[in-house]
């Protein structure tokens, strides 16, 4: 980690565009990206490949210590993700390791293993750090920090045309549920909620396209930080 390096915190809830603004933003600004749901799905899908039961609180902590989880970039320049030396890249989108990286999100402990993992990503010349606490909790002193949203309607349509172009077959109904399920269980755990920093920047992403979010999120950065 390099605390003088500066970091953009993107936060959210599901299918708010994190991911998709956040890389494109880091690419922008030439900064590192840090995508720490990757993390915990990474987790989730160890654990589920040593049959570890969700509900068993110490051997998910175990696995999270054990867990071998790299970035990388395929030929193609798209994000792979590697877990325990395998390429878990599809397997990690899937809604089903959403829900278990969800719910291993609830655990202190977990939550706790996985800081520096996450800190050691702030690197020269700035990180752009994507997920629910990355301005309240992991990266506070954040100088840019930004919370992006949408409606519910809005995201589960957004998810069910990307799963659609990938060719998986869902229905709107059970997305939007699925997602107001992660919204309600993120929102509502004990430790790092998802929730908005005091001093971020709320970006209502609804009825605006990819490219004028980019610009609002760049906008952001431009602006004399506050910390
Ligand atoms: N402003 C936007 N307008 C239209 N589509 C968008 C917008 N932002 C993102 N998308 C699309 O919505 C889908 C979900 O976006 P993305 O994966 O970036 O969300 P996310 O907040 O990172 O979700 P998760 O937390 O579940 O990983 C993608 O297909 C993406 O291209
Ligand atoms: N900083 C973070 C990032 C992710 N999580 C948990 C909660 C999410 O539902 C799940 C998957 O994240 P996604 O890949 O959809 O961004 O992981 C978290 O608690 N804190």
């Amino acid at each position: 980690m390099d605390t003088t390096a500066p970091v953009l915190t993107i936060d959210g809830p599901s299918g708010s565009g994190k991911g998709t603004i956040s890389r494109i933003v880091a690419q922008r600004l030439g900064w590192h990206y840090l995508d720490s749901g990757a993390l915990y799905r990474a987790v989730g899908i160890a654990a589920g490949w040593a049959d570890i039961d969700l509900s068993d609180a110490s051997a998910l902590v175990r696995c999270t210590f054990d867990t071998e989880i790299g970035f990388r970039d395929d030929a193609a320049g798209e994000p792979r993700v590697i877990v325990n030396g395998l390429d878990a890249t599809d397997e990690l989108r899937t809604e089903t390791a959403g829900a278990a990286a969800s719910a291993i999100a609830a655990i202190p402990e977990v939550r706790a293993a996985l800081k520096d993992r996450q800190r050691v990503f702030r690197q020269l010349p700035g990180l752009v750090a994507d997920g629910r606490d990355m301005g309240t909790v992991i990266f506070p002193d954040a100088a840019h920090k930004v919370f992006l949203t949408a409606s519910a309607d809005e995201r589960a349509e957004r998810r069910y045309k990307q799963l659609k172009d990938k060719g998986v077959s869902v229905t709107l109904d059970g997305l939007l549920r699925e997602i107001l399920a992660r919204d309600a269980r993120d929102a509502s755990r004990a430790v790092a909620p998802l929730r908005p920093a005091d001093d971020a920047v709320r970006i209502d992403t609804t009825g605006l396209g990819i490219d004028g979010v980019v610009a609002l999120v760049l906008d952001v950065v431009s602006r004399p930080s506050a910390s």
